[in-house]
């Protein structure tokens, strides 16, 4: 995480909850999930139709163009502006606009790299850089959130004479929803993340165990503590580990990665110890989401490493923030821990979200024969301390 993203996090922590546009955003989520557009409001009021990439067609493109008014412009990523060869400057989100050039075929084209025909627009392309407070800055976080490709098409709105947005909205069935409101999600659901179950699972490798899960209240991303024994902060830091889901390595068993061994090996190592905490966070493909991350698998057998197939597809190398597990660690009542990982990123961010990491404790397994390449990734590009 770079240290601008993580003084944002700072900043939103001092920011007050709203209830209501933590619904909004959630259901703006469902709503480019399914491929219907959304409206995004900025913070002057304008407001722009957005659709996801994933969800573009021609007709779906015609359908947004009537609804608008406008011409829409395809906003991408900088880390994707980069792997098409655009000079990006450092605005985070570039609109391309391409006129009647913007197709279907061509944004697909534009944004999926596991596409074999590669970027092919013709005609002219011009490029303008755009904050992440803009309609369509939001747009792309909103799609990041939807665990979608980054990218939408975006038309901002004219409206019909006479015709007011209420009406607008109501006549075309759509949403809008804000653009900080979409900025500050992540951080709202965090700190709104509530005890919703608390069971024993007796597990093979750590019999005294019990289950908690924590949810945000508009039914968002739900995250578990997985508490081994009978941690208490009385007796000095509580042993963690922070663990992002990885379904294929975690359940399947999957040689791609090291998740399964660490996963295993941290349930075991804090059994041995006596007692601590596994959090196991829904951060699947380093926040990327499950779909995502098999389409940077499929980079990767192209022969791109980990990092560059996450930026290819439009993302960062690791889109993960640690704010939900600080907040189950203060309502398990845990500020002091030796973390178990070799992961710098986490040990910044749970300090920076207020946690004390007190010690670090390595957690290295040997490769499998097939992770090889995939940890020395991590140690050379993400520092990861082996
Ligand atoms: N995007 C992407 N995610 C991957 C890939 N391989 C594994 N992951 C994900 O990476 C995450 C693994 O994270 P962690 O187990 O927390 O590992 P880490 O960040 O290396 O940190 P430590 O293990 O604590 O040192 C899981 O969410 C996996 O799904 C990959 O090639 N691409
Ligand atoms: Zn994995």
């Amino acid at each position: 995480m770079t240290s601008s993203r993580l003084a944002k996090l700072q900043d939103d922590l001092s920011q007050p909850l709203d209830q209501t546009a933590l619904r909004a955003v959630d259901r703006a989520i469902c709503e480019l999930r399914r491929g219907d557009p959304v409206v995004v409001e900025d913070m002057e009021g304008g407001i722009a139709l957005a659709l996801s990439v994933e969800a573009v067609s021609a007709p779906a493109l015609n359908r947004i163009k009537a609804m608008a008014g406008t011409v829409p412009v395809l906003a991408v990523t900088r880390p994707r502006a980069a792997a098409i060869g655009l000079q990006t400057s450092s605005a985070p989100v570039l609109k391309l606009a391409l006129g009647a050039g913007l197709t279907a075929e061509v944004i697909h084209d534009l944004v999926d790299p596991t596409r074999r025909a590669g970027p092919n627009a013709d005609g002219a392309m011009t490029v303008e850089a755009a904050e992440l407070e803009t309609r369509e800055g939001a747009a792309v976080a909103l799609a990041k959130l939807a665990r979608l490709l980054p990218a939408v098409v975006a038309a901002s709105v004219r409206l019909p004479r006479g015709v007011t947005l209420e009406n607008w909205l109501d006549k075309n069935d759509l949403m809008m929803v804000r653009a900080r409101d979409i900025l500050d999600y992540q951080t709202h659901a965090a700190r709104t993340l509530t005890l919703v179950g608390d069971a024993s699972v007796p597990l093979v490798d750590a019999e005294n165990t019990r289950i908690l899960a924590f949810r945000p209240p508009d039914g968002g991303v739900e995250h578990l503590a997985i508490v081994i024994g009978e941690p208490s902060a009385d007796d000095g830091p509580v042993l963690i580990r922070l663990h992002s889901e990885c379904f294929t390595g975690d359940l399947l068993g999957s040689l791609r990665c090291d998740c399964g061994d660490q996963l295993r090996g941290a349930i075991a190592e804090i059994s041995r110890h006596g007692s601590g905490v596994v959090l196991y966070l829904a951060q699947e493909g380093r926040g990327i989401g499950l779909v995502n991350k098999l389409r940077a698998y499929q980079l990767q057998d192209d022969g791109f490493d980990t990092v560059e197939a996450n930026e290819m597809l439009g993302f960062d190398a690791d889109e993960r923030i640690y704010l939900p597990a600080a907040e189950m660690l203060r309502q398990l009542g845990f500020p002091q821990v030796r973390l178990l990982t070799n992961n710098p990123d986490k040990l910044r961010q749970l300090a920076r979200c207020g946690i004390e990491v007190v010690d670090r404790v390595p957690h290295v397994f040997p490769s499998n024969g097939h992770n090889a390449a995939y940890l020395r990734t991590k140690a050379e590009r993400s520092g990861h301390m082996f």
